[in-house]
């Protein structure tokens, strides 16, 4: 029997590694077994993860406590799962921030010598995301952020793991075949299910809905136009469905939250005959709530009479309207003709490029220079705030980290002309843009 790759979820207790276990193993749970001669909190289950295959192993609190306590045997335990792991999950909790403990075990996880991804749990809003990336301290490199509670990130987190674990003996998926994993999400009637039929039907489709990705998602590849690999993600999409105006509520609760979690580019679907809607504008902000990457098809091209007219109107309502997706690449197209399909792919693969962009810190400082010196840092409580530097922590979507002195008292007007200028002098539309201030000494410095 081939040995599954073991990932060993280990931190301090009250972290949040058991919500992190039932997350990840989900509904595909396919055992979950007491190890015989070991405590009876060190869980292990068979699951999926990013598409491979892994024994998944929940560990007790790591704690601080002599070995013939039950405490001190949880930690024995511990330890010997930590010797055998492929991957260590190594969780904190970033609503309370790194505590000394933790740096403990970061120094006693080092003595292992196994490879350790940091996740920053309990994550969610944006203060807990900013206290995420103080956890690059402990030297085991970018840190994750999520929320296994509320589900966020966590579909993220999976490829990360994924991409981290040994080499399967069948060549695994290349980076380059790799498909780009897209959700499709409008409105209802807004041409959806017809762009999709398109794509899967008269482009050379490859796999069919795929089993058991979670209970209700579903997924289809196809090759694009342009010769590359792409994955269609859906929870409902793919199936027929009721042609009611539900309107927002049903699909902001479910099927296209979903799809959106799990890809990482959107394609906002918006009728052309009908022009930029409330209900359109309002998908656009969760797309970007979820740190994806977009770019919108208006689609039913075929059937607009004054085409330059349709399209200026679209890109004037979205430029006042949401100034994030300001300069947002719009292909105007029909699935019913099949015009316009091929030019979404170059858009889409221009607009992920982006997305997944690191720009070097000295190109990032030449541009806050000069964005400062423009429009200077506005005063609060009559002094003017120091910003002093800005790095970026991670892509996916593109954030930022920005430092100086009472920076996180920088006004929200003065963020929003920051990230609009980011935006255009790096040439990122359509590609949300995160950034935290951090009124603290830059523990970065040195890392690039
Ligand atoms: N706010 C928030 N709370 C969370 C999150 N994940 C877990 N929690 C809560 O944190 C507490 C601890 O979660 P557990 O999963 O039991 O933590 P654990 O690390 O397994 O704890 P031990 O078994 O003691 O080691 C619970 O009350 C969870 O509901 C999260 O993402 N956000
Ligand atoms: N003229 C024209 N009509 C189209 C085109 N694409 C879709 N339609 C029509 O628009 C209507 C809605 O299309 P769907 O593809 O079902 O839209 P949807 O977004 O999947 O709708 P829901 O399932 O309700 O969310 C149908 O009557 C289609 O025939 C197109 O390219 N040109």
């Amino acid at each position: 029997m081939v040995e599954l790759p073991r990932v060993v979820i280990a931190g301090r207790p009250n972290v949040g590694k058991s919500t992190l276990f039932n997350r990840l193993v989900g509904s595909r749970l396919a055992l979950v077994a007491d190890t015989p001669g070991v405590t009876r909190d060190r869980k292990e289950a068979v699951c999926e993860i990013g598409g491979r295959k892994v024994l998944m192993v929940d560990t007790a609190g790591l704690e601080e406590a002599p070995p013939d306590t039950l405490p001190g045997r949880m930690r024995a335990s511990t330890s010997t799962a930590v010797d055998q792991a492929d991957l260590v999950l190594f969780v904190f909790d970033a609503k309370s921030g790194l505590i000394p403990e933790d740096r403990h075990f970061g120094i006693w996880l080092r003595r292992k010598d196994r490879p350790v991804l940091v996740i920053a749990n309990k994550a969610e809003g944006r203060g807990g995301i900013a206290n995420a990336m103080e956890a690059y301290e402990l030297g085991f490199g970018e840190p994750v952020a999520i929320s296994a509670e509320h589900n966020e990130g966590v579909y993220d987190l999976m490829n990360e793991i994924a991409s981290r674990l040994p080499d399967e003996e069948t060549p695994a998926e290349d980076e380059e075949n790799k498909p780009l994993h897209l959700a499709i999400v409008g409105r209802p009637n807004a041409g959806k299910s017809t762009m999709l039929n398109y794509l899967l039907g008269e482009q050379r489709m490859i796999t069919g809905p795929e089993p058991g990705l979670t209970r209700d998602a579903v997924s289809a590849d196809f090759e694009g136009p342009d010769g590359k690999l792409y994955r269609v993600v859906d929870t409902a999409g793919l199936r027929k469905r009721a042609k009611v105006d539900v309107g927002l509520e049903k699909m902001s609760t479910s099927s296209s939250i979903e799809a959106l979690k799990r890809a990482e580019m959107a394609v906002l679907a918006i009728d052309a005959i009908q022009g930029v809607q409330e209900q359109d504008l309002q998908i656009a902000r969760l797309i970007e709530r979820e740190g994806r990457a977009c770019v919108i098809a208006l689609t039913k091209w075929d059937a607009v009479e004054d085409r330059p007219d349709a399209k200026k109107a679209a890109l004037d309502r979205i430029s006042i309207s949401l100034s994030q997706m300001k300069g947002i690449t719009l292909v105007p197209l029909s699935a019913e003709t099949g015009e316009g399909i091929k030019k979404l792919f170059p858009a889409i693969r221009d607009t992920y490029e982006k997305w997944n962009l690191r720009i070097p810190t000295s190109q990032l400082n030449r541009w806050f220079e000069a964005a400062l010196e423009r429009f200077p840092p506005p005063l609060v409580d009559g002094r003017r705030l120091k910003l002093r530097y800005i790095t970026q922590i991670k892509a996916r979507p593109p954030t930022f980290a920005l430092f100086g002195t009472r920076a996180e008292q920088v006004p929200e007007t003065y963020q929003r002309y920051l990230v609009n200028s980011l935006r255009e002098v790096f040439e990122m539309p359509g590609v949300p843009i995160r950034i935290y201030l951090r009124g603290t000494e830059n523990p970065f410095k040195g890392r690039d």
